[in-house]
């Protein structure tokens, strides 16, 4: 775990529109490991994830179009997150596309772990699983 805040990792999660049920399905995939995890969503995803799994811990921030891109980008500034998992319509134009731009900038500035896909966002589970188990023992 990075984040500076606190004891439990923080994950970021945002999906586009069109990836919404996506995201909403790879949150149920991996609900049990994610209910130890901290999470901040952008508005419409993270109402999505709640209304889908009310148990996890989600902290929903401004819609993305309405800042609450920049708002996970000053996190990521801040060291507050441990992973963003981000699944970008890669087919779509989008209002805000400088903002979608700015918070995958900063997670490469940051070098946080990002996933934009399924595979990724899996992996990057797994390695922090496996950090977190080989920290323990
Ligand atoms: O637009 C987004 C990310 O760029 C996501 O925002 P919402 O979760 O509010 O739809």
């Amino acid at each position: 775990m990075n984040n500076s805040s606190g004891d439990r990792p923080c994950f970021a999660l945002v999906a586009h529109d069109a990836r919404k049920d996506e995201i909403v399905a790879w949150v149920g995939l991996q609900r049990t490991w994610l209910s130890g995890v901290s999470i901040v969503s952008t508005g419409t995803t993270g109402g999505r994830i709640k209304e889908a799994f009310p148990v996890l811990n989600v902290t929903c921030l401004k819609s993305g179009p309405l800042g609450g891109d920049q708002q996970i980008g000053a996190m990521i500034c801040e060291e507050k997150l441990d992973a963003l998992i981000f699944f970008v319509d890669p087919l779509s134009p989008m209002p805000h596309d400088v903002d979608v731009k700015a918070l995958t900038r900063l997670a490469t500035v940051y070098d946080l772990p990002m996933a934009c896909s399924r595979s990724t966002a899996d992996l990057i589970v797994k390695g922090l699983r496996e950090t977190n188990s080989n920290a323990q023992s």
